[in-house]
């Protein structure tokens, strides 16, 4: 499995690379970042930990390389950041470029069961498995068993709902403004029902991180969940992280910081970004 570097950009000390591969869960070519810290240049046998950043509605795998600011404290602690994109892209379904919460840029980390969304919409197979496999096949330098997972907003619900759904894979896992309990919100309906199908609630419910906190029991909970109080979908019921906290009452700790007059953007990411890469570094470096 080929990847084509498009560019190399230094950043904080180490390389943002933009690359693509032929992707066969989602059937089309799939670009992607990836950051290398310093630590990999210094010494090539030194193996670094990754964090996977999934990003919301409209996103590519730009959006958090260049407005997130995660490189800054990676390349502090040595780790490698994984910014994929979210959703396939050009596979010429009939509506799939038309709305900005559904179809390209609206993948949902799902993989589809209806058609014609089934074909290719595959982004939970392509971010759990193929894109992971590729990358630790093709640079060396990154550390396969020691994996995070972070996210904001659908990627927040990415992040959520994988960790949740695959005890041990991930080391640990935080969220800007997650789609926290999406069956019960705007755009996890209109998702869900055109991934899933109206009638599948069953497969809804494996899918909501809500729903799956409750279930869950593996190692006691360390999740960070920031969220603005100026969030306007926050605001309109878009996220509900009160039902998550609720759902997961009991099953260790989960760290929801409001923070004051902040909104949905990547200005909160940046602002907070140092915090989060911390909170991994703590699984991925100091209790590995
Ligand atoms: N276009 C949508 C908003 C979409 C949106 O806010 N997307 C967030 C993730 S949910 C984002 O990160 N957008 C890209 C950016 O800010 O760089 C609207 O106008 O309501």
């Amino acid at each position: 499995m080929s990847v084509q570097t498009k560019a190399t950009i230094a950043s904080f000390g180490g390389k943002l690379l933009k690359l693509a591969h032929n992707a066969t869960t989602t059937n089309c070519e799939m670009g992607f970042n990836l950051y290398l810290p310093p630590q990999t240049t210094i010494n090539a046998l030194h193996k670094v930990p990754l964090i996977i950043y999934l990003a919301g509605l409209t996103c590519t795998g730009d959006n958090g390389a260049e407005k997130g600011f995660f490189q800054h404290a990676a390349s502090q602690k040595g780790i490698a950041i994984l910014y994929p994109d979210t959703s396939p892209r050009g596979l010429k379904i009939e509506g799939e470029d038309d709305s900005y919460d559904f179809g390209s840029g609206a993948g949902f980390y799902v993989d589809a069961t209806r058609e014609p969304w089934s074909k290719g919409y595959k982004m939970y197979s392509y971010i759990t498995s193929e894109l992971p496999k590729t990358v630790f096949e093709n640079f060396k330098e990154i550390d396969g068993e020691r994996v995070s997972i972070f996210g904001h907003s659908m990627g927040g619900h990415g992040a959520l709902t994988l960790f949740l759904r695959n005890p041990g894979k991930y080391k640990s896992v935080s969220a800007f403004a997650p789609i926290a309990n999406p069956i019960n919100c705007d755009w996890g309906k209109r998702a869900f029902e055109g991934y899933f199908g109206e009638e599948n609630k069953e497969k809804w419910a494996e899918h909501d991180a809500t729903e799956l906190v409750k279930k869950w029991k593996g190692e006691p909970l360390d999740i960070l969940i920031d969220v603005g109080t100026a969030d306007n979908f926050y605001k309109q019921g878009q996220l509900l992280p009160e039902n998550f906290v609720n759902a997961a009452e009991g099953k260790g700790k989960v760290n929801v910081r409001w923070q004051d007059g902040y909104d949905h953007s990547y200005f909160t990411m940046a602002t907070f970004a140092d915090d989060h890469i911390n909170h991994a570094a703590r699984y991925l470096l100091e209790k590995a």
